[in-house]
């Protein structure tokens, strides 16, 4: 074969989380690797690059800010500092892939020619790879909501452009209030942003309950962070040195002037231009590869993985995926989807909300009959850990099944809740009981011990025996 065309056990289109971790298992095991990254700026993919990593050291960064320390110049030294520690987690991504013998890293786009064939680039640097079998791991974009002015603006930024402009924005408009929207708003307030957070939905983070939501958003506020719920915006109009917000509340017009606007209304799979009508390779209405609970495609011998099959949009399932199709190619075959339980999610505003299984509201439609326990940190007289780190802001709450003592599901807005959710999911997966949970013996002082007292902290029950 001539060096254009190229004969892989597995090819890999794009250097997502699940693809890399497959790359890297197959390769191992001696199967011929390629793998296809369109972007030298993306080996590792969107989390080290663009995603979790940069914005949660941004998070570090606005949070060790003190109140006489210039905005511009510690958010500049910052956006440096994160800049060299993506540069080096990519670096040790490309190394590790492309310096196992039996994979061979691509850079450029990738697009199917058949079913078994990919091929990147054009003319003479065009090269074609055939495989038995191809992952397809692309990962997902950010929608731009159709909203007149909002594409074509010239201070519209995506959470890329964020990450890697030096320059603070004076004043920031996010429009949506889900995870991507409140983490930016959160991390550039406390860098110095004047943040207007605009949001549909009565309120922001709308999968939560009120109660949780509410104290989310009542620590934002009271930080300074404006939010407008129930708001529709209407235009985005560019001026030769700022732009202006035009949107709608409670049936009256207003203006925001701001320098830059973030398109926070979600992600959706990044399917362009890899030609999978070609391979026979069906995706679904919104716009996902369809793939089965395996994660094969309408064409078994491919598989996709990550945010580009529709699954949740987090890089720990983009990981599982993984393990998935790795039992597949080299296992027993019966690792699925459904196998999950309890995934836990951590939205890292400060204090970070961490969440798992059911909400209240979900509980009570699923007909569980519940006992509740919350407590506001600041009263856990169990977890001094919270007055230590001068962190007391946030709420607890657990939701358990009255009959069966089993947890089914719990909001964590607190210090180290990244952390504390792990342990209550693995009890979820374990059937470990609440009062398990709450007997437990835990270090001290640590937050986790905050179980001790939180998930006694009974503040209702549908038991009529305990009414
Ligand atoms: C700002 C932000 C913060 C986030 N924070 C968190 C967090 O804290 N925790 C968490 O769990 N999740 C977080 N997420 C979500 C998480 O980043 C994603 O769910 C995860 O990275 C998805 O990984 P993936 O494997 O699907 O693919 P990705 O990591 O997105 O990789 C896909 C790769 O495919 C490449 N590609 C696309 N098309 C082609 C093509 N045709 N040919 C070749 N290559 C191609 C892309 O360049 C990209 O590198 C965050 C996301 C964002 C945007
Ligand atoms: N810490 C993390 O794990 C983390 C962080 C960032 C992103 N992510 C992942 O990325 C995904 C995408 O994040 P996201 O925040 O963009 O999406 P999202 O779905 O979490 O939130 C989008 C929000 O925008 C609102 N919205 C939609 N259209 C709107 C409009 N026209 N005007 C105003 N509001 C509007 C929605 O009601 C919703 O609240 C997340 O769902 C998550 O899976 C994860």
């Amino acid at each position: 074969m001539d060096n254009n065309t190229l004969h892989a056990d597995v090819v890999v289109i794009g250097f997502g989380k699940g693809g890399k971790i497959a790359a890297a298992t197959l390769g191992r095991l001696g199967r011929r690797v390629v793998l296809i990254e369109r972007s030298d700026q993306m080996y590792g993919g969107t989390c080290p690059n663009v995603g979790c990593v940069p914005t949660k050291a941004l998070v570090h960064h606005s949070g060790n800010r003190r109140p006489d320390d210039s905005p511009q110049e510690w958010f500049e030294h910052a956006v440096g500092q994160v800049q060299a520690l993506t540069s080096l987690f990519r670096a040790g991504n490309y190394d590790a892939l492309n310096g196992a013998d039996t994979i061979t890293v691509i850079t450029g786009a990738a697009a199917f020619v058949d079913s078994h064939t990919v091929a990147v680039g054009k003319g003479a640097d065009r090269i074609t790879v055939t495989a038995e079998t191809i992952l397809i791991n692309t990962g997902s974009a950010p929608v731009i909501a159709g909203i007149p002015g909002l594409a074509d603006s010239s201070r519209l930024v995506t959470n890329v452009d964020l990450i890697k402009n030096t320059t603070l924005p004076g004043r920031l408009a996010v429009i949506g209030g889900g995870y991507l929207g409140i983490e930016f708003a959160s991390i550039y307030h406390r860098f110095g942003s004047r943040v207007t957070v605009f949001e549909t939905s009565a309120r922001i983070l709308g999968r939560e309950d009120d109660d949780v939501a509410a104290a989310a958003e009542q620590i934002l506020t009271d930080e300074g962070v404006d939010i407008v719920p129930g708001s529709t915006v209407l235009e985005v109009r560019d001026g030769a040195n700022e732009t202006t917000v035009v949107y709608e509340k409670n049936g009256r017009q207003h203006t925001l002037v701001v320098d830059a606007v973030l398109a926070a209304t979600g992600r959706a799979p990044v399917t362009d231009g890899l030609d999978l009508e070609k391979a026979g390779i069906r995706t679904t209405p919104r716009g996902a590869i369809e793939v089965d609970e395996y994660l094969r495609t309408s064409q078994p011998h491919v598989f996709a993985l990550g945010d580009v099959n529709g699954g949740p949009q987090f890089t720990y399932i983009s990981l599982d995926d993984s393990r998935i199709v790795l039992d597949q190619l080299t296992g027993e075959g019966k690792r699925t989807t459904t196998d999950r339980v309890a995934v836990p999610a951590t939205l890292f505003m400060t204090p970070p909300l961490a969440t798992i299984g059911l909400t209240e509201k979900q509980a009570r439609a699923a007909g569980h009959r519940i006992t509740l326990a919350r407590q506001n940190v600041a009263d856990i007289v169990a977890m001094p850990r919270a007055y230590i780190v001068e962190e007391t802001r946030g709420l607890m709450k657990f939701v358990i099944d009255a009959d069966t003592d089993q947890i089914l599901g719990a909001a964590l807005l607190s210090v180290d809740a990244q952390e504390l959710i792990n342990t209550v999911a693995l009890a979820m997966r374990h059937g470990i009981t609440a009062s398990e949970l709450r007997d437990s013996i835990y270090t001290h002082p640590s937050s986790t011990e905050a179980f001790n007292d939180v998930i006694g902290a009974v503040i209702h029950t549908d038991d009529p025996l305990d009414v």
